[in-house]
């Protein structure tokens, strides 16, 4: 309060100064007064060494929020200092997952950086015009006003300014709703810009706190994403694009969707579901990468269903044999047709937009495949440096059901997590299936009972699937041993057959000379 009072005061003098000087200006003579006006505004730094920045809601483009005032906004709302204020204004931003809470007009904070002290203040002025309809119009004109002493210029124009700008950004992305994107639903316009992307609020419930994996998997994981997402200057300086290749395999409903989930919230990133099959060809495919923005998550589900990339190769070739059969001519036709409409998006078109140069078109990128069979998939595709890290998702361990009952349940220890660890290191069940049976629908202890008799059951299940199965390898390998029995008596009997015809020509030639 002191300090504002000295800057009103000094700012009175210095008008005091001005006003008699221009009062009397005209008494001087010409040398005098270029005197006067040299050291006057020495003087008037003397008496008020302060220095002004404003910055305008509305820049030059009038209909456009201006970005800086923005970013400022968000910044004075998360500092620290933003409480000083007695009014604030509530903002409805839009994406914003919170109201903004910024100081209302004529309000004003203190703030300290690098032991500078500097003042921020709302301000609006009211211009009052007349309309083209002859109406009498106000106009209302809002900008944020810095103020600090003139010693710290420098600073506060080449360090202070950038980190307020930067952190305001941050600010604004950390509050930010996650959106969903996708492809395929036709073209879309989005910010004045044509876009084949189209978007929901992303509300995925799953978090890595719900997720039931190995801890320690789920730790290596964490400590990979905290990695890529402070890489920046790594990836840079080792000259790579920043962005990360993750491979999640493993069988249906043991929560590869689920980290994808988890991972967006963990890094705040806009997920962008990629539907290969949609797209038509390589170069569509390029269009909509470069659409992306940073800090997104590119995720291609069930790569090995999306494209036939593994089997195009093959499929040409038996085009080229059925080329050869002209009696199939309109069948093939047919087929022709049908694979027109299909994608033609190839494997080295993928493996370009991945990993190519066109990869490097914006940073902070992660790409994500998912498959239940890992195997399918072409070694190109999952090579080190394009999947930098693959991850095995299995069937439920006990600490992964340790996770689901503190989540569903809320319990971590019970007498029947004995008996339940026993039985799932026995058999094989999906966290899904698993989770299916922790529903909270009574007790503790009856989930868990229930979830006993279902892996007893699934135990039952696969005991009698494995003796049938080696029922039906015996039936084959009898099958088999019976059929080389018969092979074996056919050859013999033709032998004998043959031998016998033979010996018995022999007889009759022998015969024959004999007479
Ligand atoms: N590891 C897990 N932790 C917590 N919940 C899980 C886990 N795995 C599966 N679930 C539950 O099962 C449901 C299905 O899981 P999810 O869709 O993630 O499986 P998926 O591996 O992607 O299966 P698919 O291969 O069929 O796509 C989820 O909504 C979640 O409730
Ligand atoms: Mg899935």
């Amino acid at each position: 309060m002191a300090e504002l009072w000295s800057q009103i005061a000094s700012a009175l003098a210095s008008l005091i100064a001005v006003y008699i000087y221009s009062m009397f200006k005209d008494y001087f003579p010409n040398h005098v007064r270029g005197y006067a006006e040299r050291y006057g505004t020495k003087l008037a730094s003397f008496v008020y060494p302060y220095k002004q920045i404003t910055f305008d809601e509305y820049g030059d483009e009038r209909f456009r929020q201006s970005e800086a005032y923005a970013d400022i906004r968000s910044y004075l709302s998360g500092s620290p200092s933003s409480t000083q204020a007695k009014r604030f204004k509530a903002h409805d931003i839009k994406d914003s997952r919170t109201l903004l809470l910024t100081m209302d007009d004529k309000e004003g904070i203190t703030e300290e950086f690098q032991g500078i002290k500097l003042w921020w203040t709302s301000r609006m002025h009211q211009t009052r015009s007349t309309s083209y309809w002859g109406h009498p119009e106000t106009e209302e004109r809002r900008f944020y006003q810095l103020t600090f002493h003139q010693c710290h210029w420098d600073i506060i124009t080449k360090s202070y300014l950038n980190h307020v700008i930067q952190e305001g950004k941050a600010l604004a992305i950390r509050n930010r709703q996650l959106k969903l994107y996708t492809n395929g639903s036709g073209e879309t316009w989005q910010n004045n810009r044509r876009t084949k992307w189209s978007h929901v609020i992303f509300e995925h419930p799953a978090t890595f706190k719900t997720l039931a994996i190995d801890p320690k998997l789920k730790e290596d994981i964490i400590n990979d994403l905290d990695k890529f997402r402070n890489g920046k200057d790594f990836y840079a300086k080792v000259g790579k694009a920043w962005k990360r290749g993750y491979l999640l395999y493993g069988p249906p409903g043991t929560g590869k969707s689920s980290m994808i989930a988890a991972m967006a919230k963990y890094l705040e990133y806009d997920i962008y579901d990629l539907e290969l099959t949609a797209v038509k060809e390589n170069a569509d495919l390029r269009k909509l990468l470069i659409d992306i923005s940073n800090k997104s998550i590119i995720v291609i589900e069930d790569i090995d269903c999306s494209l036939d990339l593994t089997g195009q190769r093959n499929k040409e070739k038996q085009r080229d044999e059925e080329d050869e059969d002209k009696k199939n001519q309109p069948i093939r036709k047919k087929a022709e047709e049908e694979e027109g409409k299909k994608s033609k998006v190839t494997l080295s078109g993928l493996l370009n937009c991945i990993d190519g140069i066109w990869s490097a078109c914006g940073g902070e990128r992660l790409v994500v495949f998912t498959t239940n069979y890992v195997d399918k998939l072409d070694p190109a595709l999952i090579r080190r440096g394009r999947m930098d890290k693959p991850i095995e998702f299995s069937y439920c361990s006990f600490e992964a059901f340790k996770v689901l009952a503190k989540n569903y349940l809320d319990i971590e220890s019970h007498h029947l997590f004995a008996k339940i660890k026993s039985l799932l290191e026995e058999i094989d069940m999906t966290p899904a299936d698993v989770a299916e049976n922790l529903m909270p629908t009574a007790d503790a202890e009856t989930c868990l009972n229930d979830l006993i008799e279902a892996l007893e059951i699934a135990k039952e299940d696969a005991k009698k699937k494995a003796e049938e199965e080696e029922a039906k390898l015996k039936v084959v390998e009898e099958e088999k041993k019976m059929n080389e029995k018969k092979e074996d008596m056919e050859v013999n009997e033709k032998v004998d057959v043959k031998c016998n015809g033979t010996i018995g020509k022999e007889v009759e030639e022998n015969a024959s000379i004999s007479t």
